[in-house]
């Protein structure tokens, strides 16, 4: 896509613009920037030619689907692509929080030894609190289930098969797992039930020195009050892969010695890429063959 922006987006869907004749929209998050959110706004907007778009990312809180599925266009998003290198990241960073490991690191760069750092903490022993068991939720489970947590519990909109669960425990109260749970590991998708879904009344709710992991979307956590809740220490380090608004994390979260970082990387590496690429080309292709995408959105399913 050439367009630089919103309105010349915009310009370029409208008659007598370049893409005025498109029929699928092949998209990557980044694209957002530049178009905004795919809104209602756009709606009346869209050429009549488009059919498809199909997003190359598991994640599509920036696409609003009602409208779209109004106007008779399909959406898809990826699955499974993302999996691994999303839960790959989540431990690291599920370790990282628990163990210290980004203070660590700051300290020996300016440095200094490990008599400068508090003692930190292994999994073992602790409870771990899985928001969302979807793909990602199991994969990190998976990566989880070797490092000796005394349980693994779960907070779904429903509860799996035993097969699915692999031993993790289904609790279906929410507060029960903020209130039990040592580590709180968010994979749920962003939506307007989750929106702030961790805001300060969750967070009190939580152990104290709780730790708290999430590679889903920053937007479930209230960013203001997690930054309160650390520098009170009622949670006591985090592990972030999402921010609220990004690419600008809370400034508070950057100086915060308890906070391991990374800048939306869960799925930034070759082979993750290749697949998410593949994954969103077959939509495009499957689109183009039979008229149906192979992984439409949820609210899609059976629609078309
Ligand atoms: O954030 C990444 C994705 O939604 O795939």
């Amino acid at each position: 896509m050439e367009s630089t922006s919103r309105e010349e987006f915009i310009r370029d869907i409208s008659p007598g613009g370049r893409y005025s004749s498109i029929a699928i929209i092949w998209r990557r998050f980044a694209s957002v920037n530049i178009t905004g959110r795919l809104d209602a706004e756009l709606a009346p907007l869209w050429p009549k030619t488009l059919k498809a778009i199909c997003h190359t990312g598991a994640g599509y809180d920036h696409i609003d689907i009602a409208p779209l599925t109004e106007c008779g266009i399909q959406v898809s998003n990826i699955t499974d692509a993302v999996v691994p290198g999303t839960a790959d990241t989540n431990l690291y960073l599920m370790l990282g929080a628990l163990r210290n490991f980004s203070f660590c690191e700051r300290v020996v760069r300016n440095g200094g030894w490990i008599d400068q750092i508090p003692l930190a903490h292994d999994p073992r022993g602790k409870v771990l609190g899985i928001l969302g068991m979807g793909g990602i939720g199991r994969a990190v489970r998976d990566r989880a289930i070797p490092l000796n947590f005394d349980k693994i519990v779960y907070y779904n909109r429903s509860r799996l098969s035993p097969e699915l669960e692999k031993g993790a425990e289904y609790v279906s109260d929410l507060d029960k797992l903020y209130e039990i749970s040592d580590v709180v590991n968010i994979n749920c998708p962003l939506n307007k039930e989750t929106h702030h879904l961790i805001d300060a009344t969750a967070l009190a709710k939580m152990k104290k020195g709780v730790v708290i992991v999430n590679t889903a979307r920053g937007a479930i956590i209230d960013e203001q009050a997690l930054v309160d809740a650390l520098e009170t220490g009622h949670v006591r380090s985090v592990g972030l892969d999402v921010f609220e608004h990004e690419p600008r994390p809370h400034p508070k979260l950057l100086t915060n010695e308890n906070v391991v970082i990374v800048p939306h990387a869960g799925t930034h590496a070759v082979e993750s890429r290749t697949d998410m690429e593949m994954a969103a080309l077959e939509n495009v292709i499957s689109f183009i063959k039979t008229g149906k995408l192979i992984t439409p959105v949820p609210e899609q399913r059976g629609l078309f």
